[in-house]
């Protein structure tokens, strides 16, 4: 039988696995303060009213790391479906290879480049776990 619970709300979140040249893939530490602080996850955020997945994304690697990319440049992976505590998340996960600028930590968050296989010494979201797999068959 399912524990549906009307109440819970569905989170829509779009993240983005930026790619650099030898086939890493950036993961960012979620920043003190935060719900999952500490753990490392892709970049991304929520999707606001009006905005696609795709533009989400645009705009949060702008905020975030300050690099620019465009929607094309976005080709969609594979999603996350995981229940939290207090919400349903739902996360499209797009794959970048194509961006302007170097990725910093413009919120004083670390990041590290990271071979999908190595992913697993990191400790993510329970939501990224089943999207490591999608990585490694990639890169
Ligand atoms: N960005 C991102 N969020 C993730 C991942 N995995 C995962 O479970 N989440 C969850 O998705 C939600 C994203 O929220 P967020 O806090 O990053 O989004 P945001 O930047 O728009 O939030 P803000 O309201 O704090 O500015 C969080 O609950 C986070 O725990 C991931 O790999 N990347």
């Amino acid at each position: 039988m399912s524990d549906t619970n009307p109440a819970k709300p569905l989170l829509l979140v779009a993240a983005c696995a930026l790619v650099d040249a030898d086939g890493r893939v950036l993961i960012t530490e979620r920043p003190p303060g935060k719900q999952l602080a500490g753990l490392w996850e892709f970049p991304g955020g929520k999707v606001e009213t009006g905005e696609t997945p795709e533009e989400t994304v645009v705009r949060e690697l702008a905020e975030e790391l300050g690099i620019e990319t465009k929607v094309p440049c976005l080709a969609p992976l594979t999603f996350a479906s995981h229940a939290y505590e207090s919400f349903n998340l739902l996360m499209p996960l797009f794959v970048c290879r194509r961006f302007w600028g170097t990725p910093v930590g413009k919120e004083g968050q670390r990041l590290k480049w990271v071979r999908p296989r190595d992913m697993r010494n990191y400790e993510m979201p329970p939501a990224d776990a089943p999207l490591i797999p999608f990585l490694i068959d990639l890169l």
